[in-house]
């Protein structure tokens, strides 16, 4: 792949960060220990990685009937533009965006018509996800939706399932095309003066059609194993207590402390690009022990298995670091 290529950028500057980074480790012997362990080959083969948890999500065994497909992919993107940073609200969590937009989506799809979107206020957005109160960054969020109405109307006849289509089923395509037309998805920063790419809501748009479309359809790409773990800020609390990444003193402080970092600075990128690169180097590690490669997961099911046993333990677990941002 080219470097023109999205996903070979995230993987190569997020390697880079983690070579140099001096707030974040990536501990080998943690590695090494836990696919001997809790993702040993026998562990795998016990979990049913490649299961994309549908629970919340508008997909065709919906009990209110089926969906269209391209209802279903218009659905992903709008969860997908606003899922992010749903911390500074104690209560609101990532269930609640997608399984509250599902119910309003079951009620009036045309409710996420592209019209619908490019108009929307934070008030409307409010009583799309029926949420009680103001959303964290509600009148940001309602723009991120509107930025995606109003482009969806001018380059994609107002549908997200062409947007799909136009990527000719490459997922690093589709990365490619979300974040060219939509500035709300160009999740990367600068580190040490060069450019790191994380990409995670344009990634985790694919993966979750990929999930919800079960890779058939609208969720058929060949090109899926290539997407990397989606950053956000619920997997690395997971790796930190598998012993996967370390943290040093100042920085550990600060976010049990919760501290609120500042968006792009160092302790930032350090923590999610050593995220992305520890889940790398973990399946490199399963590819060089395991008997049976079949049971190597892509890095999205490792990511889907990491975050639900991460969101499992959220009440109990050590806090996430806080970044106030609109990229995850
Ligand atoms: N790395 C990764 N991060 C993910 C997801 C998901 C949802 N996907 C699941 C849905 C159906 C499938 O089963 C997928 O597993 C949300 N997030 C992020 O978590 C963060 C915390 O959120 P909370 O704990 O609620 O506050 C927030 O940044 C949110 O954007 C994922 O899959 N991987």
């Amino acid at each position: 792949m080219a470097l023109s290529c999205p996903l070979q950028c995230v993987r190569r500057t997020t390697e880079h960060v983690a070579s140099v980074a001096n707030h974040v480790t990536i501990s080998k012997k943690g590695i090494e220990a836990l696919v001997s362990s809790r993702l040993s080959e026998e562990s795998v083969r016990g979990l049913d990685l490649r299961k994309w948890d549908e629970t919340d999500h508008l997909v065709e065994t919906d009990q209110q009937g089926h969906h269209h497909p391209d209802v279903r992919a218009q659905y992903m993107l709008v969860v997908d533009a606003v899922n992010f940073c749903f911390w500074p609200d104690d209560e609101l969590e990532y269930e609640h965006i997608a399984g509250n937009l599902k119910a309003s989506v079951s009620e009036n799809p045309s409710c996420i018509s592209s019209e619908s979107l490019a108009t929307l206020t934070p008030l409307g957005l409010r009583a799309l996800l029926k949420w009680p109160r103001p959303l964290p960054q509600e009148e940001e969020r309602a723009r991120l939706v509107r930025e995606v109405g109003i482009e969806l109307g001018r380059s994609f006849g107002g549908q997200a399932a062409n947007l799909v289509r136009a990527a000719n089923q490459s997922a690093a395509e589709l990365v490619r095309l979300v974040v060219a037309h939509f500035p709300g998805f160009r999740d990367s920063c600068v580190y040490g003066g060069s450019q790191v790419f994380l990409y995670k809501r344009a990634q985790i748009f694919v993966g979750d059609l990929y999930g919800s479309f079960r890779g058939e359809g609208l969720g058929k790409f060949r090109d899926i194993a290539n997407l990397t773990m989606f950053a956000d800020y619920r997997v690395p609390v997971t790796l930190l207590e598998l012993g996967v990444l370390e943290y040093g003193k100042e920085l550990s402080g600060a976010v049990a402390a919760k501290e609120v970092l500042e968006p792009g600075c160092p302790q930032e990128v350090e923590i999610r690009a050593c995220t992305v690169r520890a889940v790398e180097m973990i399946l490199e590690e399963m590819r060089r022990t395991f008997k049976d490669a079949s049971l190597v997961p892509m890095s999205i099911e490792l990511d889907w298995f990491l975050w639900k046993e991460g969101e499992k333990r959220r009440d109990v677990s050590d806090p996430h670091h806080r970044v106030l941002t609109i990229f995850y």
